[in-house]
């Protein structure tokens, strides 16, 4: 097993990354107010792992309820929430109570804010089990839900105090999924670390054939990468928007099919190569950078065609951005590989022809 600390003084918490995490309850133990929890999971996950994290819990002495929610992005809202609440009520939860997100960024992103909400706090564990959220959506205490009008529009920081991320449990994910990860560990090389990116560049064979080694370090370096960020800037003053680096088109694709048509990775990925078409058309990326770019994602197995919703609807889609200062969209642009900036010194007309027609102009 490996550590690292996301540095955040007394709310500092640890991240744990290897192979049978699930079954080790002295992990979580030293972490529970009282020897109470409520896992929350989903009708996918729960067969598959529900028992092997609740019955090491029970005979460690722990009094485990479980809350199954239904799957999927487009109950990621305030009906699932509510659901929640109910079941921590009916169950009388107190505010020693740890609630503890078994599953994905669905998952994570929800029982997050349920915690940081219910009894106006309580404490919680995030227990990823798919790529992305063992690289990102688990480190870093944005919790939150979707609204209609945009995606997760209703939220708050609220850091969980561990991070169990096993490593097995991907081995049952879809392939579909396993790229759909991929894109923001790829996301890391590009906006702060260009070594991980060659190192990228080099093992993405390994990566989508899950090779143990390759994986382990790919979700070590993601996450080293994501605390560092989050320690420097907890509440998105500076640096940490980088990590929005392809979000504001993705966020846009996401809302404008419909939650759950595009995976949240896939949306990351072609919103990527948007920014980084802008990013060329203003001179601040070359041909050959874009098309390394193109490469890793393709490699990984990503979509990259964005959906034409014109630029129109991707321009109102966008306003609603959380980065969005005084009424103009902020962007992650790229300066090169490994060097994100946050801007809104973009030409809209460029903008406009990359909503229109990216990656041919
Ligand atoms: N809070 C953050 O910082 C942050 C960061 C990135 C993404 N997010 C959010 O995370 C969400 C995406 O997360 P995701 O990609 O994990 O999607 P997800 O939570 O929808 O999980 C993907 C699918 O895999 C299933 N699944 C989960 N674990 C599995 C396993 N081990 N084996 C088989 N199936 C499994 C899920 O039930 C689901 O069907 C989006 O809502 C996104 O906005 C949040
Ligand atoms: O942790 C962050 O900060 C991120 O931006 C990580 C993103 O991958 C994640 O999708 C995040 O939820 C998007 O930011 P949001 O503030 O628009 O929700
Ligand atoms: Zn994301």
């Amino acid at each position: 097993m490996q550590t690292l600390n996301v540095e955040l003084g007394d709310r500092r918490y640890p991240i744990h990354i290897g192979r049978g995490l699930l079954a080790q309850a002295a992990l979580i133990l030293p972490h529970l107010k009282r020897k109470q929890v409520a896992i929350v999971t989903n009708t996918t996950v729960a067969p598959l792992y529900l028992e092997k994290l609740a019955q090491p819990l029970r005979d460690a002495g722990v009094a485990v309820i479980s809350i199954v929610l239904p799957d999927g992005e487009a109950y990621k809202n305030s009906a699932t929430l509510n659901l929640i609440y109910d079941a921590l009520l009916e169950n009388r939860c107190e505010r020693s109570t740890t609630l503890i997100a078994l599953g994905g960024g669905v998952v994570g992103d929800l029982t997050g804010y349920a915690a940081a909400t219910y009894l106006r706090g309580v404490p919680f564990v995030q227990v990823p089990t798919t790529l992305l959220s063992q690289v990102d959506s688990s480190v870093g205490g944005k919790t939150g839900i979707n609204h209609p009008l945009g995606k997760n529009m209703i939220g708050a920081f609220y850091q969980p105090q561990l991070v169990l991320a096993d490593i097995d449990t991907l081995h049952t994910l879809p392939e579909r999924e396993l790229a759909a990860g991929l894109a923001e560990v790829i996301k890391y090389g590009l906006i702060r670390d260009l070594p991980f990116f060659e190192w990228l560049e080099a093992h993405i064979d390994k990566l989508t054939a899950l090779d143990t080694d390759a994986m382990r370090y790919a979700i070590y370096r993601s996450c080293e990468n994501k605390a560092e960020v989050v320690a420097a800037d907890e509440r998105e003053s500076g640096e940490r928007a980088l990590l929005n680096l392809g979000h504001t088109f993705g966020h846009a694709i996401e809302n404008g099919m419909g939650y759950g048509v595009w995976l949240h990775g896939e949306a990351v990925a072609a919103g990527t190569m948007m920014a980084a078409d802008l990013s060329r058309r203003m001179g601040w990326l070359s041909d050959a950078e874009v098309a390394r770019m193109d490469a890793i994602f393709r490699a990984a197995r990503l979509p990259l065609e964005p959906p034409g919703l014109g630029a129109d609807r991707y321009l109102d889609l966008m306003g609603l951005d959380k980065k969005v200062l005084d009424g103009k969209i902020r962007l992650v642009l790229q300066q090169g590989i490994g060097r994100s900036v946050v801007s809104s010194d973009y030409d809209v007309a460029a903008l406009r022809a990359t909503l229109e027609s990216p990656l041919h102009g």
